[in-house]
């Protein structure tokens, strides 16, 4: 019966560490606090040891977090890349002291201090003196070559001091300024910006392009040597030393202790300075400096049995909820902010903070009125950590999700079972203009890629565009008005908007960013209905009949047709003169086994839809004449195709002539 229970809370245990590992490593974005996180795998840690029948190998507590990262070449490690075991409080290290000192039955031992890096870890070999190979920690057994993107790092050397065949692993980082920096380039680009700075060190080493870790100065320390024996070392103190030598950067705030009193003076000091440093650290790392000694200690699965981390308590401060307030993103996402009495914390002032989202609330059961603790994230970013319930009076109150779209004041809702946020449903949220534009404008739409995302976002800050239709009513006046857009770039907008009249019309309606209706729903759609009127006006059970549109899909349409903004849009598209008509006709096999080439302008058809009408009627279009060639298709202004097809005997058809081809 207790057993049940036991088992129960493991595995509860699990599904939640497992999914902020998932949080953390994959998306980056975790939601609960480091200490939060080590208080779970503590409690799993400890019923798994009390109740070793319900242990299994797949536990997160058996594995290194992390992993690896397609698009890398992945190669095992010499030696397995740990973990650290952790701790926050002085009892248990003093606890880890005695355990180290009972292993290994001596009265007292040396330890190294150093600064636990908040950063990424790698392994390095070197070879005769020169880089060879770096790898990311990965599962603790085989990593990813991330040597292109190691290698722009500055403070890692490509040549050593000495030509050694050596291996080293150390952190790799963020400095705070540049943390800071990136951040809000970030969120200029309207990206989301990172929640702490190992996260953006990671996100860095995962590109594929090393041009982009060149422009991030990212940093590093390095603290460890694989087979130091090789070396003629004895000790981690000795190591530090000898990897200075080499011309490997080398934290310069270590220290050797000679009992563990020393090692909790080391730690209370650098908790004063921690936020003076430059750079994140969470902790300290306390190893055992005789190298003899780790052969007797071992290792777990995870973390080495001679070295623990102890971490430094998250800053937090106390304050009280006000109010919650509600944000929309440029999706329609709308999240919770909490409104707080102005408190300071880590030298800033913080009036607000994430909420995450309503499951977050729901979750940590927290009320307005509630006095909360506040952290920072990394440093930057504050968030309500979690509600101090035993100075409740009874008078707060719940948060109630929004009803309506706080800017708009439209429909609010998921939209499907498996997400976490609500959104605004209305489509055209002004709050989602400048996102929707992003689609509108992208090659998958009207492809008028002269605006791109800064522009539509000046055009609209400047109230110059109020709706996806607007585009088409730009004027060279409208253009200048933008700054840093010059003479040449307004021609060449002018003259992509007038092309971008012609797009056929599946492009067109995912232009219109119908919720739900993609490019292949859009193509399938065009293949019913002759022009957007048709569409506007079918009804659910003509929808539903199509293969391919389901009942949510045919919901969506619907709404979006009734919408009163969606009609004026549609008028005013009408009237700058856009395609709305379906030129695609029934699919077939008319065409089977012909090739086609188009040289010049066709009068009403774009490239991009002639060639969607052969291929739905099976031919094929190439890009050059050649003696397989069954037809050359002739526009205005034709090139050096038509000669070429003329010498080959090609067949030769006008755009008449090609119509009269296909509806035959
Ligand atoms: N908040 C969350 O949702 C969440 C989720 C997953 C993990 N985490 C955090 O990540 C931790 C697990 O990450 P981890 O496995 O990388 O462990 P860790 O960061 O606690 O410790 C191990 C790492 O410390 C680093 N390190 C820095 N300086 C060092 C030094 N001087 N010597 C030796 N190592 C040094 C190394 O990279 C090593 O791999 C958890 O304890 C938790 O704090 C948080
Ligand atoms: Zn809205």
């Amino acid at each position: 019966m207790d057993k049940e229970k036991i088992k129960k809370e493991i595995e509860e245990l699990r599904r939640k560490i497992e999914y902020h590992n998932y949080r953390y490593y994959v998306l980056a974005d975790p939601v609960i606090s480091d200490e939060e996180y080590d208080k779970l795998m503590k409690r799993l840690t400890e019923l798994e040891k009390k109740y070793p029948e319900f242990m299994s190998p797949n536990s997160p507590t058996q594995k290194v977090g992390g992993g690896l990262i397609s698009g890398f070449r992945t190669l095992p490690h010499s030696i397995p890349m740990l973990s650290l075991d952790n701790t926050y409080n002085e009892e248990e290290i003093k606890e880890f002291d005695r355990r180290v000192k009972k292993l290994l039955n001596v009265p007292e031992v040396e330890y190294v201090c150093e600064l636990k890096i908040d950063g990424v870890s790698v392994a390095i070999r070197y070879e005769e003196g020169k880089f060879a190979l770096a790898l990311s920690r990965g599962n603790g057994i085989e990593g990813d070559d991330i040597s292109e993107n190691v290698k722009k790092i500055k403070s890692i050397p490509l040549r050593l001091f000495k030509p050694l065949t050596i291996e080293v692993r150390g952190e790799i980082f963020m400095p705070v300024d540049e943390f800071k920096r990136y951040n809000i380039q970030r969120e200029e680009e309207g990206l989301q910006p990172f929640a702490n700075p190992r996260n953006a060190t990671a996100g860095t080493l995962r590109q594929l392009d090393s041009s982009i870790v060149a422009k991030r100065k990212l940093d590093s320390f390095i603290y460890y040597i694989v087979e130091p024996e090789k070396y003629g070392l004895k000790t981690q103190w000795e190591a530090l030393k000898f990897l200075k030598e080499l011309g490997l950067k080398v934290n310069p705030l270590s220290k050797l202790c000679n009992n563990i009193e020393c090692v909790i003076e080391y730690w209370k000091e650098m908790i004063q300075q921690r936020t003076k440093l430059g750079y994140w650290a969470d902790g300290v790392v306390v190893k055992v400096n005789n190298f003899d000694y780790y052969k007797v200690l071992g290792e777990t699965a995870k973390a080495p049995r001679w070295a623990i981390a102890f971490k430094f308590p998250a800053i937090k401060a106390k304050t009280k909820l006000l109010n919650v307030e509600f944000n929309v993103g440029r999706t329609g996402t709308i999240t919770p902010v909490a409104i707080l009495e102005p408190v300071t914390l880590e030298g800033t002032i913080v009036k607000r903070a994430s909420l995450h989202n309503f499951d977050y609330i729901k979750e940590k059961d927290i009320k307005i009125g509630d006095f909360v603790y506040i952290e920072k994230a990394g440093g930057i970013i504050p968030q309500v950590i979690s509600v101090i319930k035993e100075l409740r009076t009874g008078n707060e109150k719940e948060v109630q999700p929004p009803k309506k779209c706080p800017v708009c004041g439209g429909p609010v809702g998921k939209l499907s079972e498996m997400e976490v946020a609500l959104r605004c449903l209305n489509p055209h949220c002004p709050q989602k203009l400048k996102r929707h534009l992003e689609i509108f404008v992208s090659r998958s739409a009207f492809d008028i890629s002269g605006i791109g995302e800064k522009l539509v976002d000046k055009f609209v800050d400047a109230k110059i565009i109020n709706d996806i239709a607007d585009i088409f009513y730009l004027t060279p006046f409208d253009l200048a008005q933008i700054s840093g857009v010059g003479q040449k770039t307004i021609a060449n907008i002018l003259k992509q908007i007038e092309k971008a009249k012609k797009t056929p019309l599946h492009k067109v309606i995912v232009g219109l960013g119908i919720p739900m209706v993609g490019e292949k729903t859009a193509k399938i759609l065009t293949e019913h209905f002759k022009n957007i009127d048709d569409l506007a006006n079918a009804t659910y059970e003509k929808l539903t009949s199509i293969d391919g549109i389901g009942p949510e899909v045919a919901k969506s349409i619907i709404d979006y047709f009734q919408n009163e903004k969606t009609k004026e849009i549609i008028k005013k598209l009408k009237k700058a003169g856009i395609n709305l008509e379906s030129k695609v006709v029934k699919k077939g096999n008319k065409l089977k086994n012909l090739t086609f080439v188009i040289t010049g302008t066709l009068k009403k058809y774009t490239r991009e839809e002639a060639k969607e009408l052969i291929e739905q009627l099976g031919g094929k279009v190439t890009n050059s004449v050649t003696s397989k060639t069954d037809y050359l298709i002739v526009g205005e202004k034709p090139g050096s195709k038509l000669d070429k097809a003329r010498q080959l005997g090609i067949k030769i058809l006008n755009e008449e002539e090609f119509e009269k081809l296909i509806n035959s």
